[in-house]
């Protein structure tokens, strides 16, 4: 079932255009990720499905009917934004009890609701915390669980886990996922980091210089990337000719010269801990090729090195676009 779908969105802001005629559909309970460079208009577009940007043409639809118009208050998403705005002045569960305050609710209701959420997201040794007494991937949490406590149809994400360290991102990211499955919610999540969406998303949307460039699961634009910019935007590519590439890891060194074999000499040799990457010059041009560090011959590889690399045709992806 569809229950998103955008039609030729179109942003301007002062002639400068943010959006190029954007269309996708996001069926109920997906994931997706918008994944794409700094400026290519991510953050434009979840604003414009929130309703928080009005569009210039295109319009949007949710469960067929027509929203493009329609105030924020009337499409239902909830949103967290990098920065988790929580209100300083008030403790946990105080804070995700707001929204529900606002809407009506007499406290004894809302303080069920919440504490349910707070159960479910395992919030619950802070309940009584004030925001600076908790740690940044806390804090968003507490963000996320006020979203979820109004039951938004949709939980809109911009950039959730950028302002977090390394190793409270991968926590977080597990957990975000975790929350999505078990409220079964539709959530589009805006990122820049390519293994974040990888990692998370159900289908990713590339995004590029306000435009699509190609919506798909994780495995497909990995291994089936349509343009160069997709297959070196999701993941690393090596080109091999305009419409041609092939990924680091499909890249192995060969003992002899054959068919789908070239000659190649090592110019940098990086240890990645599971693999060296290694770069070679060939008469294709400059390739990168991952080898598992546990195979023998990657630890004698030095600066000048020569070597044979085997290109396996069935490896070569075909780009439809350069
Ligand atoms: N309110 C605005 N007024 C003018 N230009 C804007 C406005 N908001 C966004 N833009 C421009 O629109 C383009 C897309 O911006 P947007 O914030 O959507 O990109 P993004 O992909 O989310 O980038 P980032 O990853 O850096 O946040 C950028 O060139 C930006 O400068």
């Amino acid at each position: 079932m569809t229950t998103l779908r955008a039609i030729n969105i179109t942003k301007r802001f002062k002639g400068m255009t943010a959006l190029d005629r954007v269309s996708f559909e996001i069926r109920d309970g997906e994931f997706v990720c918008i994944l794409g460079p700094s400026g290519c208009g991510k953050s434009t577009l979840l604003r414009s499905l929130a309703g928080l940007e009005a569009i210039d043409e295109g319009s949007i639809e949710i469960g067929g009917r027509d929203v493009t118009c329609a105030p924020p208050s009337e499409r239902n998403f909830g949103i967290v934004f990098q920065s988790y705005a929580l209100f300083p002045n008030l403790n946990v569960e105080e804070n995700i009890a707001y929204g529900l305050w606002n809407k009506g609710l007499s406290k004894d209701e809302a303080a069920e609701r919440v504490a349910g959420i707070i159960e479910t997201t395992g919030l619950g040794c802070h309940s009584k915390k004030y925001p600076q007494q908790l740690s940044g991937g806390q804090q968003q949490r507490v963000a996320i669980c006020r979203a979820l406590v109004l039951n938004p149809e949709f939980l809109l994400l911009d950039e959730p886990l950028s302002a977090l360290d390394a190793k409270v991102r991968l926590k977080l990211r597990k957990e975000i996922r975790q929350i999505q499955q078990r409220f079964a919610i539709t959530t589009i999540m805006v990122t820049h980091d390519q293994e974040e969406a990888l990692s998370m998303a159900d289908r990713i949307i590339v995004m590029n210089e306000g435009r699509i460039e190609q919506m798909d699961t994780p495995q497909a634009l990995y291994d089936a990337p349509v343009n160069g910019f997709v297959a070196d935007f999701v993941g690393t590519a090596n080109f091999v000719g305009a419409d041609r590439a092939i990924r680091p890891e499909s890249l192995c060194l060969s003992k002899s010269l054959s068919d789908n074999t070239i000659q190649a000499e090592v110019c940098d040799v990086e240890y990645r801990g599971a693999f060296y990457r290694i770069e070679v010059d060939t008469h294709v041009g400059h390739l990168m090729v991952d080898i598992p560090s546990q195979q023998s011959d990657a630890k004698v590889l030095r600066l000048g090195s020569r070597l044979y690399i085997d290109i396996p045709q069935d490896k070569v992806i075909m780009l439809k676009s350069a």
